[in-house]
């Protein structure tokens, strides 16, 4: 039985600084999000730094949404920086099947043992591809954009988890982690959630909270994605368009009641088919 309320309290009371690695797009969306959910967000990405940020930090996420050489340097010594520390780390492959640096990029960072892989389908797909070396297309997505649907990505999420030994998190219109053993499947969230860029980059910074809050690594993914998915519902019935959306998703996620996230969260919970 998972208690997503419990790690939004912890997130609330330690306030964990969670240093990110992101992509230009994203970094205010996702400073503003993890400002709202009430973690401390640093955004660094000099190599002069990485490591020493990674390693003071509760939780580091690293996204390559806009990648450049100087900008790998740097997430490799921050993984390796959190790895000895002791310090949870998410990876976000953004559009990793659309180039060959984006592919060299990901598996290179799925290789050093990430807490946790976020992505949608496409990605999730891709980058299972790279990791196993097959047909390096394989994966749709449009750029940054799934063109899968959760349910292709199952298999692919599950070789994955076991190949890197993270816990994989699916998102879209439905969300599924997995650990390679177990899957659970949460089924909030609302349509305008990806028509405001970076809520999915933002959303992996959410996971890195709720494990620098201390939560258990699979829990604590499949509590971060209830809770940010029932914000989006409850932003949704204020919102006109996406504009008004993303200005109210924000006060959803700090104005969300602890007891409404255990009593709305939609989750459910079986073994992996294979
Ligand atoms: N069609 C949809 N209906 C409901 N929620 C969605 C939909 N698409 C995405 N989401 C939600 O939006 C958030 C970001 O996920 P996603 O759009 O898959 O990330 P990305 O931006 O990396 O592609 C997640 O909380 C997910 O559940
Ligand atoms: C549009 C875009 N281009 C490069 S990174 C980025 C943001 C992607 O954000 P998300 O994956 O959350 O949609
Ligand atoms: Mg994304």
């Amino acid at each position: 039985m998972i208690n997503p309320s419990v790690t939004l309290a912890h997130v609330r009371a330690n306030a964990p600084l969670v240093h990110n690695i992101t992509n230009y797009v994203a970094m205010q969306t996702m400073a503003n999000v993890l400002l709202a959910i009430g973690a401390s967000p640093a955004m660094a990405h000099a190599r002069e730094e990485a490591a020493e940020l990674a390693s003071l930090a509760s939780a580091l996420t690293i996204n390559i949404g806009t990648p450049s050489i100087d900008w790998l340097g740097a997430m490799g010594e921050a993984a390796h920086a959190a790895n000895r520390a002791g310090t949870p780390w998410v990876l976000d492959p953004v559009a990793v099947g659309a180039t060959a640096f984006r592919r060299q990029a990901a598996r290179r960072l799925a290789n050093l043992r990430p807490t946790v892989i976020r992505g949608n389908a496409s990605e999730i797909i891709a980058l299972n591809a790279v990791i196993d070396d097959q047909n390096p297309t394989a994966g749709g997505g449009k750029g940054v954009d799934a063109t899968d649907s959760i349910e292709h990505a199952e298999a692919a999420a599950q070789q994955l988890a076991r190949s890197t030994g993270a816990i994989i998190a699916v998102t879209g219109p439905r969300d599924l982690v997995c650990d390679g053993e177990q899957i659970a499947m949460i089924d909030n969230g609302h349509p305008l959630m990806p028509r405001v860029t970076a809520l999915g980059c933002a959303l992996t910074g959410v996971i890195g909270a709720f494990l620098g809050a201390g939560a258990e690594p699979f829990e604590g993914t499949v509590s971060a994605l209830a809770y940010y998915g029932l914000a989006g519902q409850q932003a949704a019935q204020q919102a006109q368009g996406p504009g008004s959306f993303a200005v109210q998703f924000l006060d959803a996620l700090a104005a969300m009641d602890e007891a409404t996230v255990d009593r709305e969260a939609r989750i459910s919970h079986r073994s992996c088919k294979h």
